[in-house]
């Protein structure tokens, strides 16, 4: 029997979904049919958060009613900042997260409930926000800021981090890259999310799994590993050499490359023309000039173009956020298709169990 092996599962259709389309071919990314572009420029990440998880972008009035809870559930029980409040000064803020999505579950009497599931999500879309920021509070050593309900869900993201909101044009910045964020199909912390429903087991240990593989910096983490990458290389004549050397030394460049879209990422285009603006807007022409030097140097050298993280952290950091936020911020935004990916998981379960080929010793005996 041949046996054919498809390392990191490349190529293999795992499942059937409706939540989104990724289409390497066209270049394109639907949420639900809709083109991401289209929801970026038009809609407000609620909205989007709405449309991933009942199909069908909200109307007025439920609109109103997903918002206002939203706004309502925002508050950390003061037992979840006591268990955050006492890890180690310095863990990595997806540490912290982590924990507090498990801490979370632990306190839900109804963790257990697949009924109880749109609740659960509701809760972690408006808790975790509050979490992130108080943590980014913490290191800097500033007291935590209370979240507001008379904000919508980006603006009050800065106002817990900053006690401010800044321009108008750098909130919709923000939340357009909530918005691109938010979901794309089975990616590897999407599909973890499912591994662990397909056992049946709760949302919080799903949710807490998927955090830990969008930690990693081949998936979520690659933003925050961008802008260390940018300050490394510092200035753009620097960048084709810079590049030379890491690839001579068999580095991976962050920021590049993706498993599924092999001209792009569909993502980029829009993402990009959002940072150029707020660069504008900030007086940041060294920073991007260093960034399209990379991006340059990087086509010529292997013709790999950049992915979603690229231009999200110099965008994040150009906002004020210390990077060790950046990839907790994708967490804020992608457990909307987490959530939505372990109610289908649930609603047509099948165990998720593939097999493997082994190449171990041959059986052998004790005695
Ligand atoms: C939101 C997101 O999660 S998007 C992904 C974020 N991650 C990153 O930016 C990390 C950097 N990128 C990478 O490591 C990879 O491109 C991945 C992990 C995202 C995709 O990996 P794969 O699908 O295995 O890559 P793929 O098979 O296309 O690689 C083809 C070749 O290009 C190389 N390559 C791909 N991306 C990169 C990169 N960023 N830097 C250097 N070389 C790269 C591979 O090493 C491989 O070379 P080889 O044929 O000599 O072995
Ligand atoms: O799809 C992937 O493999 C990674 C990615 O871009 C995402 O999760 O947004």
């Amino acid at each position: 029997m041949t046996t054919t092996i498809s390392k990191g599962l490349a190529g293999v259709v795992a499942d059937t979904t409706a939540i989104s389309m990724v289409n390497p071919e066209t270049n394109s990314l639907t949420y639900r049919g809709y083109p991401v572009q289209e929801l970026a420029a038009g809609c407000t990440f609620e909205q989007v958060a709405y449309l991933l998880w009942h199909g069908e972008l909200p109307d007025a009035g439920q609109l109103r009613a997903f918002t206002a809870a939203e706004r309502a559930r925002r508050t950390l029980p003061r037992t979840t900042q006591e268990v955050l409040g006492r890890l180690p000064e310095g863990c990595h803020p997806m540490d912290v997260l982590r924990t507090a999505v498990s801490q979370l579950g632990a306190e839900d009497p109804t963790e257990d409930s697949a009924d109880a599931n749109p609740g659960a999500a509701l809760d972690l879309l408006a808790r975790l926000p509050t979490a992130v920021a108080l943590d980014q509070r913490r290191r800097h050593g500033l007291p935590p800021i209370p979240p507001d309900p008379a904000l919508g869900f980006a603006a009050n993201f800065f106002h817990m981090c900053f006690g401010e909101i800044p321009e108008p044009e750098v909130v919709r910045c923000f939340e357009i890259s909530l918005i691109l964020y938010a979901e794309h199909s089975f990616n590897a912390s999407t599909f973890t999310a499912r591994v662990v429903t397909s056992t049946l087991s709760d949302l919080y240990s799903a949710v807490t799994a998927a955090v830990g593989a969008l930690k990693g910096p081949l998936h979520g983490g690659a933003n925050e590993a961008v802008m260390h990458m940018l300050a490394e290389i510092g200035d753009p004549a620097a960048a084709p050499a810079w590049l030379a050397r890491a690839l001579a030394g068999k580095r991976k460049i962050m920021g590049f490359g993706h498993r599924v879209y092999k001209r792009g990422d569909s993502r980029v285009p829009t993402m990009e023309a959002a940072l150029r603006d707020l660069a504008r807007l900030r007086g940041a022409d060294d920073l991007m000039e260093l960034y399209d030097a990379l991006a340059a140097a990087m086509a010529k050298a292997k013709g790999i173009a950049p992915n979603l993280d690229y231009p999200t952290g110099p965008a994040y950091h150009l906002m004020g956020f210390d990077i060790p936020t950046f990839t907790p911020i994708f967490v804020m935004s992608r457990i909307t298709g987490w959530a939505a990916h372990i109610a289908e998981q649930l609603a047509a379960n099948s165990l998720i169990r593939p097999l493997s080929s082994y190449t171990g010793p041959a059986e052998r005996h004790l005695r």
